[in-house]
């Protein structure tokens, strides 16, 4: 699924409205029967205090429309018009005036108004600002907006949080809805998945409201998340008639003395992910332990005891994935500087293997094309220096990516994979995969992968997914605390398997008039 800039939503929203000769206000009502129905099928009547924040624009127009379904179904409801500014859009002022017709009369709240008593078990409609916010709330509305977070009351707000831009970072922390759930439209946002704004949406979902399919479809953005709808289509499936000389032969070069089940994990992961054949390449202090805990995995060992000093074999591997655990010393870089003088074999690259190439930029020069880098955030600043915040951040990364002509898989809640000015947002995985190794196991998922043939950029993406999707298949047993990068690993088989389930049917909802 595309993440659409506001101006594209505007534009899908105004191309939809031509194709399906609809007038705007078709589209708000659609949005607000899809909210009402929501809150309907889980509410069902119950007389709770509904407190209802409206701004001046659509997002308000959106409140003001839902507030007249409550009423007609009978809920408890206060209608507050949060008026921020004179300029109210044509479709707000509509449902004002059918507000008024069923005689609900909001309270018109102004910069020096006493704000509504909100008990905690009351429920907050947040529909204040949505995607159309391009400048700091006023300072008395940034108070509203303190007022409604302190509450103690669930909010739900309509579109987005207000508060957060659809495309820039946030000025004031304070100044930002605190939802515990959003109902957006149509799409998803790209704040939603970001760290410094997504905290602002504890949960969301995505409501369908008929904008053109084949608009959307057309249209090019420049971020993506990835789901199953996305990844099954660059499934390979397995010919009857192969080998394991078929699905190609992965080599993890790192470990040192003390990190050798970095090594282990790696290996293993890239295994299951259905490398052919592994081997592992360690100093010698990982030859015991590999062979005794992978029997399918060979080893071939440095000429040092406990760090890599040297990278040589005569093997003909099909992939390297290389860094895990391999430490910094200064042999290992010298090896890491030789090896990179006459490599060709595509590479994924890890933890120190990374660290080594942020301490010796130069290094990066002689990266083969499509080498893939996976830091997490503390990796990457190594790698490109610091940020302001995510978009900051993302402008930086994607500037590194064409400069050295590498993938970047920046790790985090929602992993992100930059490449040719492309974002591609992670959307599996949980915070039980914060833990020990976690990121050894996605190195072999990715270097399996390519192994077997996959593109890098499509080894990266599936890979950061099957990786995550075995994370939350695993909790189904462990629950978070005690999720291990074993228990991760052992359920890469039923991630693979999980492409190819059904999903579960949406809940239906009951269907409402028009008004
Ligand atoms: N396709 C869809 O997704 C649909 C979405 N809908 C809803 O519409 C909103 C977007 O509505 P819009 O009217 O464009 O914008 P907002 O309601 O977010 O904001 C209203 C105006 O407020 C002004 N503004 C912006 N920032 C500030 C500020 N800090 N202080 C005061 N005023 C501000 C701005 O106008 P200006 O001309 O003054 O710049 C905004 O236009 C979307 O989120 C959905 O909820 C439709 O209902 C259906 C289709
Ligand atoms: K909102």
């Amino acid at each position: 699924m595309k993440f659409f800039s506001a101006k594209q939503i505007y534009a899908a929203d105004k191309f939809t409205i031509e194709k399906q000769q609809i007038s705007s206000i078709d589209l708000m009502e659609r949005a607000a029967i899809q909210i009402f129905n929501w809150l309907h099928v889980r509410m069902q009547g119950a007389q709770v205090k509904i407190h209802l924040f409206c701004g001046i624009g659509n997002n308000g127009g959106d409140g003001l429309a839902l507030a007249r379904h409550l009423k007609e179904h009978g809920y408890n409801i206060e209608v507050n018009v949060v008026n921020y500014s004179d300029k109210r859009s044509k479709d707000f002022l509509i449902n004002l005036d059918r507000l008024k017709e069923r005689k609900v009369w909001p309270n018109f709240l102004e910069r020096d108004g006493e704000f509504t008593v909100i008990g905690p078990d009351d429920i907050i409609i947040d529909a204040i600002f949505g995607i159309g916010l391009n400048r700091s709330p006023d300072p008395w509305v940034a108070r509203l907006i303190g007022h409604l977070n302190s509450s103690g009351a669930f909010i739900l707000s309509i579109d987005i949080p207000s508060g957060l831009y659809m495309d820039k970072a946030i000025e004031d922390v304070n100044a930002v809805i605190k939802a515990n759930h959003v109902l957006s439209f149509q799409v998803p946002k790209l704040v939603f998945f970001l760290p410094e704004t997504g905290v602002f949406s504890n949960q969301w979902e995505i409501l369908d409201i008929g904008l053109d399919q084949e608009y959307l479809k057309d249209t090019e953005t420049e971020f993506e998340v990835i789901g199953k709808s996305e990844v099954l289509p660059m499934y390979k499936p397995r010919e009857k008639f192969s080998h394991k000389g078929t699905y190609g032969h992965s080599l993890i070069i790192g470990g040192s003395y003390g990190k050798i089940g970095a090594v282990t994990l790696s290996a293993k992961a890239c295994l299951t992910s259905g490398s052919g054949l592994v081997t592992a390449y360690v100093p010698r202090c990982g030859y015991v332990p590999i062979q005794t805990a992978l029997p399918e995995v060979m080893v071939i060992t440095d000429k040092n005891e406990t760090a890599i000093g040297a990278i040589t074999f005569d093997i003909k591997p099909t992939v390297i994935g290389l860094g895990i655990g391999m430490g910094m010393a200064s042999e290992t870089g010298d090896a890491l500087s030789e090896f990179l003088e006459t490599n060709k074999l595509p590479l994924v690259i890890d933890a120190d293997g990374l660290n080594l190439l942020a301490k010796h930029k130069s290094f990066l020069n002689k990266l083969p094309s499509k080498t893939i880098l996976t830091p997490h955030p503390k990796e990457l600043e190594r790698l490109i220096g610091t940020w302001k915040d995510d978009f900051d951040m993302l402008k930086k990364a994607k500037v590194f990516s064409k400069k050295y002509d590498v993938i970047l898989t920046i790790k985090g809640a929602h992993t992100m994979t930059i490449y040719n000015n492309h974002g591609y947002v992670n959307s599996t995985g949980n915070p039980g995969m914060a833990t020990a190794g976690s990121g050894d196991a996605l190195t072999g998922i990715i270097t399996g992968l390519i192994a077997q043939g996959y593109e890098p950029l499509q080894a990266a993406i599936f890979g950061v997914y099957l990786h995550g999707m075995a994370g939350d298949l695993a909790i189904e047993h462990t629950g978070y605390q005690a999720l291990t990068t074993s228990k991760l690993i052992d359920n890469i088989g039923m991630a693979f398997v999980d492409l190819f389930k059904m999903p579960e049917p949406p809940q239906e909802a009951e269907p409402q008039e028009k008004p």
